[in-house]
């Protein structure tokens, strides 16, 4: 089975979010399930910077008015091709936004490029490449099952894959001519929203089946509070929508092997973390390796609930808390953790931008990961910090309550326990879970079964990769010719 998976971006090559992670790691966990994946990516500097040895497969004169070449490479493990049309992809920033923070006011035709160039490949653009499924990444990629719904050969089959519904990839009607689009996809069974053009709701509509990353999140995105205005619509098709758990990339987040780490240390050799926690204390120039450390590594927004945190801040320093912040994101909770750090120097410290590598150095320093998203279609982080030893601290919403087990009395007895899950969604509950972790982390037995639990706990690809391949295989009807047991 041939698979064109179509990204805003693919880690290693380029990242800002999870999205990334999950586009990365899911060509590598299908190789055993007989599916071949390739990714669709545009050619941000980043990506021509890595791509060397490319063969170009196609030269476009008039890619929505500019000149592009696609090139087809292997690239850090992965099968790629490339959009590389420097007007619309070579700038500085990221993917998104110019380096002042806007969005640049291109996008839509920016991405409309890439669910085109995706269409047009999986309807034989290139001599000999003809993949069977076009599977889809969030509203970059959500007009290619359009361009496949209207056009000569409907029949090729299209997955829509939410990791994020809050962005819709939204424009004013004024875009459609510009499309390529035929009239009647200007409608309820096409890209049209609530008057103008929504990119993601164009993949929820046109294509074959829609996934989300967790069973829950599924469940959730039905209803209005979390569905955003796509809930009907998702209702409408209730047969043909999943949520697949994400899974983590097992070698590139690896306690034993890290290089990222101070000292590697595996579920036997849990003390051997305390090294990582000294380094990370060091790094963010915080008091002593004493009394729990909690982390938070995150997009600093609304949505990962981080002025609940701010809120209760001062309460972690009293219980004996201390707190490292990676992130960065809006300006107010951005200015908000330098304000708690100014007020709790040595308690409390924020490194305001974006590092891999720290970011692996917390999972494996820290001794909780404090997660308070208001919605979580999956969620990495925690999935880190259960492999790596950090007790994750989330609330029991989206995928968060799909792999976290609260560490409540019944779940200590039958020794399931992982974590920490509160309720509801709200500062006061957030303290108190915070106040539950630093009383659990007092009583060193019980906090290490947690820790080695996490660290034990199924966070591959390895179930989820094979429900892919069995949805490519359901919607094609072809065999998938997979001889492991799932
Ligand atoms: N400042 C920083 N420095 C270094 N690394 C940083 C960082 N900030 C974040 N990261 C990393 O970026 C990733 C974020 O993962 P999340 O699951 O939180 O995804 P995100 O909300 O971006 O995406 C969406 O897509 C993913 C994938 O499906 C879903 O899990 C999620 O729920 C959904 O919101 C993790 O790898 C994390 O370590």
């Amino acid at each position: 089975m041939e698979v064109l998976s179509v990204a805003s971006e693919v880690y290693p090559l380029i990242k800002t979010g999870g999205l990334a992670d999950v586009a990365g790691a899911l060509p590598g966990a299908l190789t055993s399930h007989s599916v071949s994946m390739r990714t669709l990516i545009p050619g941000y500097p980043s990506v021509m910077e890595k791509l060397s040895g490319g063969r170009v497969v196609k030269e476009l004169d008039d890619l929505f008015g500019v000149p592009a070449k696609l090139i087809a490479a292997r690239v850090e493990g992965l099968d790629v091709i490339v959009i590389d049309a420097p007007v619309l992809y070579d700038r500085p920033g990221n993917p998104y936004v110019s380096p002042d923070g806007w969005d640049w006011p291109d996008n839509w035709k920016r991405f409309a490029a890439l669910g085109w160039v995706a269409a047009e490949l999986a309807m034989g653009l290139v001599e000999g490449y003809r993949p069977q499924v076009l599977h889809c990444h969030d509203w970059q990629a959500g007009l290619a099952p359009a361009y496949i719904k209207f056009s000569a050969s409907p029949d090729i089959k299209t997955v829509m894959t939410i990791h994020n519904i809050a962005f819709k990839g939204f424009f004013s009607a004024d875009i459609f001519g510009q499309l390529r689009l035929p009239p009647e996809a200007f409608g309820v069974g096409g890209v049209e929203y609530y008057g103008g053009v929504s990119f993601l709701k164009s993949g929820m509509e046109c294509a074959d089946y829609v996934t989300t990353v967790s069973p829950n999140y599924a469940d959730e995105i039905r209803t209005p509070q979390f569905g955003m205005g796509l809930e009907g619509l998702l209702n409408g098709r209730a047969e043909t929508v999943s949520g697949i758990l994400n899974g983590i990339d097992l070698t590139a987040w690896d306690p034993t092997t890290d290089k990222a780490l101070a000292q590697n240390f595996s579920a036997n050799t849990i003390n051997l973390r305390q090294a990582n926690k000294q380094a990370v204390v060091e790094k963010f120039g915080l008091d002593g390796v004493d009394g729990p450390l909690f982390c938070v590594v995150s997009r600093l927004t609304d949505q990962k609930g981080m002025d609940l945190l701010l809120q209760v801040v001062d309460g972690l320093v009293d219980l004996g808390g201390r707190l490292a912040v990676l992130g960065s994101g809006e300006g107010y909770l951005e200015d908000g953790f330098r304000h708690q750090s100014a007020l709790h120097p040595g308690k409390v410290s924020i490194f305001n931008g974006y590092d891999e590598d720290l970011s692996h150095l917390m999972q494996g320093g820290a001794d909780a990961i404090v997660i308070p998203s208001r919605f979580e279609p999956c969620g990495l982080t925690q999935l880190y910090g259960l492999r790596y030893g950090c007790v994750p601290v989330v609330s029991r919403i989206g995928g968060l309550a799909d792999t976290v087990i609260d560490a409540n009395p019944a779940a200590l007895a039958a020794e399931v326990a992982t974590g920490v899950v509160f309720d509801p969604n709200s500062a006061q509950a957030l303290y108190d879970a915070i106040r539950k972790t630093v009383s659990l982390y007092g009583d060193s037995k019980i906090w290490k079964k947690i820790q080695r639990r996490g660290m034990k706990a199924d966070v591959s690809w390895e179930t989820s990769a094979a429900r892919y391949a069995d949805l490519y295989a359901s919607i094609t009807g072809l065999k998938n010719n997979d001889d492991s047991d799932h």
